[in-house]
């Protein structure tokens, strides 16, 4: 099939009646200890070969065989099928077969809505039985539960084929308000046509609201009671709705695995001459060393363990100021060290400030609530903070969507000092009176820009408005994200003291210098060809694939697979479960590849990836920085390589170029031409989107500022009394 027959698939509605099966898989070894093939499996007879590779290759895709019209009660009678890691989770294959060894993709276009690329919708339980087929996961002690609002019966693989001519099925979208761009809006249409796989429908009248952003957690709502209906109804056991039941593992416990770390790279010293400006008054001078920042013991040995030896930048002009006390919004290079510029400095003051041990208590109250857009960010943040409070009394706790609810709840009454959350859960245990905010002291906003922008700035603005939280002057906010577009930026000041400080390390929303990035001109048509080719002339390095959308991503990776490439994918379609054994199958170099939506954009660390490919274009420039972030991390070098349809980048063009050349690379003539055509006079990334704002946004008007290279701290601005008008 070529790619023209391909997108015809697309568009072409396809009743669903495939049901792909699973057998246990002996290779991988599933979170809880079950184990599943991560594909679908179209009988038992086919084996499973020497290779994992060829077994992806002989599960159902290599065989030739067809896989259609599956018989849907042979699944039922199967065992559970969580997890299928890079293959269409249950999307794509119903009715359809495979015959000639070629995967069609069929989205069942028209039935399931899929959510445009910055829509990654994620929170399973609003998804109904589209995503919960009749199994159940092995620490599922809820879900015999009888089926509600559209019933978890069913079977995975069938989102297509259900929900047709419903609007209140559980297939359409489960949000009440259309999803947005986020503050941005989009350069593709919010509602386009099923060519994009990107339609989606508002259930109108279900009664729980609620809204989607760009790509992480959906958060709904009840509307019972303007504080706790953001998310009331998501995870909650007084909606309607099949309830989450996976039950995260727990991260291994010795100290080698907690300390873990990877190397920095041959470019970590040159972080020192990044120039960096503070704007604000006061601002307290940089430290150069970590024993300047007057840490106690404990702290600087969990340092050592974690094997940072020197300062970077951020970190250089963070920790005092927040030592200090002070409200910050930071915007640094991606992978600079953001996450323990935070941390340190708020694990010290509690240190300092003689914490006091948590207890087992129903209603916990952390000192620290830090918030981040998606799960495994969350968690991420979460093992940090687990790393550097380690022989502390100060508990770290994690919460996030996609789990058991329960699940949250226990690990939060056995004491916490430090939550770490989505906003989705975070709403939630809040609404359950298991967290309250009195004693609130930190508010950390990790991707502090997503997270104010229209996918979860309402949530953000309730969660400073429950009751309880401390008002901005009783408590420290601080804000971290290397993009910082103008207009977030001034709906930060809500949440922060007047007299925060900004600091810009950089470029503000510039991209890692450390990334060789290449923009190829690249027509839809010829994408998968382009990527197979440049997949294959670099080998085994891990290499994240970037595409627009999830159905997508899992085509994409399932193609991949065919072409003997082996491939995992990670989006909001997935089952938490099925994420967290992609990124694992990732991390470890089990899948080299990770076709990955937005989802996976920010915040991710990853030892060893070396290559960002962006199949597809993100529709704003801050997703592009942030995607090719995830390589180039800590002084080490990366790659990234973005197929530019000139058909739809077009928009893009202009804030590219002006990434390329920020960050010294070279401009493609075509693209300058592409650029200068459809050139926006005054342009600074885009009319809503200006990430290229060298300054905090006060300083246009009378903020004052601080420059001095992540070396050396530069005398301090006085601070004239004309000048005060802003604080
Ligand atoms: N001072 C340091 N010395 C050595 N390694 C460090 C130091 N600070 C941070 N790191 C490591 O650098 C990596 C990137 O850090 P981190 O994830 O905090 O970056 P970030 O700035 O938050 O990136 P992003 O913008 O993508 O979220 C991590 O592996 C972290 O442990």
């Amino acid at each position: 099939m070529g790619d023209e027959d391909w997108e015809a698939e697309i568009i072409t509605p396809h009743l669903s009646s495939y049901v792909p099966v699973f057998e246990k898989d002996r290779y991988s070894s599933g979170a809880n200890g079950d184990t599943f093939s991560r594909t679908p499996v179209p009988s038992p007879e086919i084996d499973d070969g020497p290779s994992r590779r060829d077994h992806f290759m002989r599960s159902g895709f290599a065989s030739g065989r067809s896989l259609g019209n599956r018989d849907a009660g042979e699944s039922n009678k199967r065992e559970s099928a969580p997890t299928m890691g890079g293959f269409g989770v249950g999307k794509g294959f119903g009715n359809r077969g495979f015959p000639n060894n070629k995967l069609e993709e069929g989205d069942s276009s028209g039935f399931w809505r899929e959510s445009n690329n910055f829509g990654e919708d994620t929170s399973a339980q609003s998804r109904g039985f589209s995503r919960r087929g009749g199994f159940q996961d092995g620490n599922d002690s809820e879900a015999s539960a009888p089926p509600r609002r559209g019933g978890r019966g069913g079977f995975r693989g069938c989102r297509g084929g259900f929900g047709l001519g419903s609007p209140n099925s559980e297939c359409e979208q489960d949000e009440g308000t259309p999803r947005t761009a986020g503050l941005f809006g989009s350069r593709r249409p919010a509602f386009s046509g099923p060519g994009h796989g990107d339609i989606f429908q508002s259930r109108s009248g279900s009664g729980r609201g609620g809204y989607k952003g760009l790509n992480e957690e959906v958060v709904t709502g009840s509307g019972k009671n303007s504080w706790k209906s953001g998310t009331e109804g998501a995870e909650s056991d007084d909606i309607q709705g099949p309830k989450v039941t996976y039950v995260p593992p727990a991260p291994p416990e010795d100290e080698d695995a907690i300390f873990a770390h990877y190397q920095t790279g041959i470019n970590f010293d040159k972080y020192d001459s990044i120039l960096v400006e503070v704007s604000g008054h006061d601002v307290p001078p940089a430290i150069l060393t970590f024993e300047e920042a007057n840490l106690c013991q404990t702290l600087n040995n969990n340092i050592a363990k974690a094997g940072y030896t020197k300062l970077t930048p951020v970190q250089k002009y963070s920790i005092p100021i927040i030592l200090a006390g002070r409200d910050m919004m930071a915007c640094a290079q991606t992978g600079s060290g953001k996450t323990a510029a935070f941390l340190l400095p708020i694990l010290a003051h509690m240190m300092r400030d003689g914490i006091t041990a948590s207890r087992f208590r129903e209603l916990q109250e952390p000192e620290c609530i830090i918030v981040a857009p998606t799960r495994e960010l969350i968690n991420q943040i979460y093992l940090e903070a687990r790393k550097f409070s380690f022989g502390t009394c100060v508990r770290a706790v994690v919460i996030y969507g996609g789990t058991q609810f329960g699940h949250s709840v226990r690990q939060i009454i056995q004491g916490c000092n430090v939550l770490c959350a989505t906003p989705g859960r975070l709403m939630d245990v809040i609404s359950k009176e298991k967290i309250g905010l009195r004693q609130v002291r930190y508010l950390v906003l990790d991707e502090a820009d997503r997270m104010l922008d229209m996918g979860f700035g309402p949530e953000m603005k309730k969660l400073i408005s429950c009751p309880g939280m401390p008002s901005k002057e009783q408590r420290q906010t601080l804000m971290f994200s290397a993009t910082f577009p103008e207009e977030i930026q001034r709906m930060a000041g809500e949440f922060l003291k007047l007299n925060y400080l900004f600091v810009a390390v950089g470029q503000v929303g510039g991209a890692c210098t450390d990334v060789q990035q290449t923009v190829l001109q690249v027509g839809q048509y010829s994408k998968r060809e382009k990527l197979v080719e440049t997949l294959r002339s670099t080998g085994d390095e891990r290499t994240m694939v970037f595409v627009e959308t999830k159905k997508k991503a899992d085509f994409i990776a399932t193609f991949l697979c065919q072409e003997k490439i082996s491939t995992t994918s990670i989006h909001g379609d997935r089952e938490q479960r099925e994420r967290e054994q992609a990124l694992g199958d990732f991390r470890c170099g089990k899948c080299p590849v990770l076709v990955a939506t937005s989802v996976a954009a920010r915040g991710l660390d990853i030892e060893n990836v070396q290559h960002v490919i962006n199949f597809d274009l993100p529709s704003t420039i801050a997703e592009y920085v942030h995607r090719i972030g995830r390589t180039g991390r800590c002084g080490n070098t990366g790659r990234a390589v973005s197929f530019f349809d000139p058909e739809s980048d077009r928009p893009l063009a202009q804030p590219l170029v002006k990434v390329l050349s920020d960050a010294q690379q070279d401009v493609p003539p075509w693209l300058e031409e592409i650029a200068f055509s459809t050139y926006v006079p005054g342009f600074s990334g885009s009319s809503r989107e200006n990430v290229f704002m060298s300054v905090d946004t006060r300083k246009n008007f009378h903020g004052k500022s601080t420059l001095g290279t992540a070396g050396f701290s530069s005398p301090q601005v006085p601070n004239p009394a004309d000048d005060e008008s802003w604080d």
